[in-house]
């Protein structure tokens, strides 16, 4: 969906206590590589659980578009009959992802080892969006690519006919140029290698092994050493997707600043290297339990009862966690501003380069509902108000950015005044039920 239609402003007021079950979408990362992988193995790929936002529905056009069938039977239940490792035909037109930087760049990936060629674009978000992390490993492949100056869509990208394997260590901690190398490294002859210094989410190399790919990690001085074979044949699969805990995240902040709030938010993924704003979140004090801890679907998931919070206190957030919480920190900064005390959040300049500038974002929406922020290049700092010490009232710019427009309209629910966000619009690319599910839960949303 490139082209953006129009923009529908929506506002959150001062709302009663938040309070019910909270039934969260299945996971994006998830949800994008269970179509990804199940286009590159030979055979049917049952999903259940598989989040209809935008971004992921964007991939399934890719997929189909590179010759897999894609099929919906009902709401989350979809399946894939993948062409098999190396089996992408040549998309007849140019592929669109959307706002999404995991689906460009992990089919990106995924074709880049194949004889064919397949122009990238997406909307003005992405456009935006560096893909030169992806491009450069890729060439070491074969692969070549041109796009806009910077590395931006549209992009060209020729898949290697003769690929050669890669040994690549990651200058950034990011899971999409990891699975990017990983994608490409299956139709590569030999054994790809990637190293991360630090931990990020693990998906693909779990559900790599899941759909029977050699894949093995050693715990090095260096960090993750991730050696795949390649030429593997990809078995398909049964993907039960777990509830996102990067969407949870959104009523979890509601419930903890509005007074009086209890929630249930069953089933959400706790995977080590995504829950660290639940870590955080403890360390501030939040009330919140983790329930019946189990394994679904192959993830660690958890039952969540959330409630309202009045002595959450500011810490420093360790950078080291910051590719666990990566997409949580607009809602932590919320957070933070009804918290006492202040909020160091260092070692996030990736922001920057999400859907949009997310410092600036949250600094300026934050600053225009009277909360005090401090920011350079790689920091965060927010000076927190205490339980409803937020003035609110203000009107805040999204920039094509769901978590920007999800955050500031948590903020309003326990702001002093209402708070507007310009488009409400975005919110659809990862989290379509949003506004119902916190509406269920007792928010003002109008
Ligand atoms: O691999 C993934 O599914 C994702 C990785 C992260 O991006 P980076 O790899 O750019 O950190 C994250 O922000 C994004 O929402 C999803
Ligand atoms: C950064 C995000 O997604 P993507 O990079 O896939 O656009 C996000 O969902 O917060």
């Amino acid at each position: 969906m490139s082209g953006h239609g129009q923009a529908r402003p929506m506002t959150s007021r001062k709302s009663g206590a938040i309070k019910g079950l909270a039934l969260i979408p299945g996971d994006k990362s998830i949800s994008h590589r269970a179509l990804i992988f199940g286009a590159m193995a030979v055979g049917e790929t049952k999903i259940t659980g598989l989040l209809e936002g935008q971004d992921v529905l964007d991939t399934a056009k890719a997929m189909r578009a590179f010759g897999a069938e894609v099929t919906r039977h009902g709401e989350g239940a979809w399946s894939v009959h993948g062409v098999g490792v190396g089996g992408f035909r040549e998309p007849e037109d140019v592929i669109d992802c959307g706002n999404s930087g995991t689906g460009v760049r992990l089919i990106m990936g995924t074709m880049a080892t194949s004889p064919i060629t397949a122009t990238f674009t997406g909307d003005a978000s992405l456009r935006k969006r560096p893909m030169g992390r992806v491009t450069d490993p890729l060439s070491m492949f074969g692969t070549r690519a041109w796009g806009r100056k910077g590395g931006r869509l549209p992009m060209t990208v020729v898949g290697a006919a003769d690929p050669v394997p890669v040994r690549y260590a990651l200058p950034v901690a990011s899971a999409q140029v990891k699975s990017a190398v990983l994608l490409a490294g299956l139709n590569a002859p030999g054994e790809t290698v990637v190293i991360e210094r630090e931990p990020t989410r693990d998906h693909s190399e779990r559900m790599l092994v899941g759909f029977g790919a050699r894949l093995h990690v050693e715990k090095g001085a260096e960090g993750h050493i991730i050696t795949l074979a390649g030429r593997p044949e990809l078995k398909p699969q049964t993907v039960a997707v777990p509830r996102d805990p990067s969407s949870a995240a959104f009523p979890v902040a509601a419930a903890l600043i509005v007074p009086g709030s209890d929630i249930s938010v069953p089933g959400v993924s706790q995977n080590l290297t995504r829950n660290g704003l639940y870590r955080t979140l403890a360390e501030m004090g939040a009330e919140i339990e983790f329930l019946n801890q189990r394994e679904e679907g192959g993830e660690p998931v958890a039952d969540l009862r959330v409630r309202f919070s009045d002595r959450l206190k500011g810490i420093e957030v360790p950078p080291d966690r910051a590719p666990s919480m990566i997409d949580e920190y607009p809602i932590l900064s919320v957070i933070a501003a009804f918290a006492e005390g202040t909020t160091v959040m260092r070692g996030v300049k990736e922001l920057r380069v999400k859907e949009s500038d997310r410092i600036d974002a949250m600094a300026r929406g934050l600053e225009a509902c009277g909360v005090r922020v401090e920011e350079d290049e790689d920091t965060l700092i927010v000076h927190g108000m205490g339980a409803g010490g937020v003035p609110g009232g203000a009107s805040c710019a999204v920039h094509l950015d769901h978590r920007i427009a999800m955050s500031f309209l948590v903020c309003g629910l326990a702001a002093q005044a209402p708070v507007t966000v310009d488009d409400a619009t975005p919110i659809a690319t990862s989290f379509p039920l949003f506004e119902g599910l916190m509406r269920d839960l007792g928010a003002e949303l109008i």
